[in-house]
C-alpha cells in the first residue's frame, strides 16, 4: 500500500496537529476497519491560515501605507455565484482588505466587462480583480480573463501564470489558482507527504482539475488525470494513494473505489435533496462521504472542507499580489515538502 514509497511515505507520520497521532500511519493501514478517517478540517485550517494573512497584512500596512485591494466582478444572478462573492467579501474585510464589487446584469456586453477590467487594470488601489465564473453564454469568458493585467491575476487563471506554473525552473507564478492551491496547503498543513505517492485526479477544467494535476506534479507525485471519457474509472481511483475529486457529479465516487488508507480530497460543491433542509437541498461533494470514510485514512468533507480554503488563498494571493507591486517578496505559497 502507501508504505512501498519507502522513507517519504508516511503520510499521517508525527502529526502535531491532530490529538492522536498515530505511529507512523502503520496501524491505521493495517487496518482500516479500526474506524473512520481522520477528517482534515478545512474551515479550521483557513481560519488559521487567515490569521497568518491577517497579522502579514497588518504589518505590510504598517510598514508600507499600503492595505491589499480586492475587486469582484459579479455577472447575472446566479444565487451560487451570490453567495461565493458574498463569502469572499466577508472573509476580504476580516482580514482588512479593501474591497470594491462591479456587479453587472445577465444582459451585460463583452465591451462593458472589458472596459470595466481596463479600469480596475489602471486602478492603484487594486491589486487582485476576480471575474467570478461562469459568465453568460454571450460573453467570451477567455478573453476577459485575459485582459486582467497578469499582475492583478488573483485567480492565477491567466496562460502566462499556468505557464510559469507548469515549467520546471525560471520564474514561478504571481498567484496560483485558489481551489488547486487550497488542497495543496489543507495537504501541507496536515502533514500529508505528497512527493512519490500515486495521485489520481478526478476532472481536468482550467480551474481544478489541469491546474491541481499539475502543482501536485510539481511536487513529485505521480499524476493520473481522469475525465468523462475515462475506460474504467473506478480501477484508476484504486491505485490512487490520494484522490482529488473535481468532475461535479453529486456523491460519484464510492467507498470500493477506494484504496483502504487513501487520502480523499473532495472539491465537488453539489446540491442534493434534502426535504428536512429548511432550504429544502444540502450541498454535497463528488464523493459519498459517509461510505468512503470508513475506508479512507483522510478526508475532507463538503462543506467545510476545499471550499473555505479556496477563499483563503484568495486572500492569499491578494496579499501576495499586493507585496509584488511594493517590489516585496511574497509569502511562499506553499511551504516546502
Ligand atoms: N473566478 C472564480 N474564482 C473562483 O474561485 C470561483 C469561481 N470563479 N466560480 C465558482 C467557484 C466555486 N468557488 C467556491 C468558493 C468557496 C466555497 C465555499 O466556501 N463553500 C462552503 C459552503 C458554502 C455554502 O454554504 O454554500 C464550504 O464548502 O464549506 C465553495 C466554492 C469558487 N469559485
Amino acid at each position: 500500500l502507501q508504505l512501498q514509497h519507502g522513507r517519504d511515505a508516511r503520510p499521517f507520520g508525527a502529526s502535531v496537529a491532530f490529538a492522536q497521532p498515530r505511529a507512523a500511519g502503520v496501524a491505521m493501514l493495517a487496518s482500516p476497519a479500526e474506524g473512520r478517517a481522520r477528517l482534515i478540517d478545512g474551515k479550521a485550517i483557513a481560519a488559521a491560515v487567515r490569521r497568518d494573512i491577517k497579522a502579514s497584512s497588518d504589518e505590510l500596512k504598517a510598514a508600507h501605507g499600503t492595505t491589499p485591494g480586492l475587486a469582484v466582478v459579479l455577472v447575472g444572478n446566479r444565487t451560487d455565484s451570490a453567495t461565493y462573492v458574498r463569502m469572499k467579501k466577508k472573509a476580504a474585510a476580516e482580514v482588512g482588505f479593501y474591497s470594491v464589487d462591479r456587479n453587472f446584469d445577465e444582459t451585460v456586453t463583452q465591451e462593458q466587462l472589458l472596459a470595466t477590467v481596463e479600469e480596475l487594470n489602471a486602478d492603484p488601489r487594486i491589486h487582485g480583480i476576480l471575474v467570478q465564473l461562469p459568465l453568460p453564454r454571450h460573453i467570451d469568458e477567455a478573453a476577459v480573463l485575459e485582459s486582467i493585467a497578469v499582475a492583478k491575476d488573483v485567480d492565477g487563471f491567466s496562460a502566462e501564470n499556468i505557464g510559469r506554473m507548469c515549467l520546471r525552473g525560471g520564474e514561478p507564478p504571481l498567484a496560483l489558482p485558489c481551489t488547486p492551491a487550497g488542497c495543496v496547503e489543507l495537504l501541507q498543513r496536515s502533514e500529508i507527504q505528497v512527493a512519490g505517492k500515486e495521485v489520481v485526479v478526478l476532472g481536468r477544467s482550467n480551474i481544478v482539475g489541469m491546474p491541481v494535476a499539475h502543482l501536485l506534479q510539481s511536487m513529485d507525485a505521480t499524476v493520473t488525470v481522469c475525465h468523462s471519457r475515462t475506460a474504467d474509472l473506478p480501477a484508476q481511483v484504486r491505485r490512487a494513494d490520494i484522490v482529488v475529486a473535481a468532475i461535479g457529479r453529486a456523491e460519484l465516487v464510492k467507498a470500493d473505489w477506494i484504496k483502504p488508507g487513501a487520502v480523499v480530497i473532495d472539491v465537488g460543491v453539489n446540491s442534493k435533496p434534502a426535504p428536512e433542509d429548511k432550504r429544502g437541498y444540502k450541498l454535497c461533494g463528488d464523493v459519498d462521504f459517509d461510505q468512503v470514510s470508513l475506508v479512507a485514512g483522510a478526508i475532507t468533507p463538503v462543506p467545510g472542507g476545499v471550499g473555505p480554503m479556496t477563499i483563503a488563498m484568495l486572500l492569499k494571493n491578494t496579499l501576495n499580489l499586493t507585496r509584488h507591486s511594493l517590489g516585496l517578496p511574497r509569502i511562499p505559497l506553499r511551504r516546502q515538502q
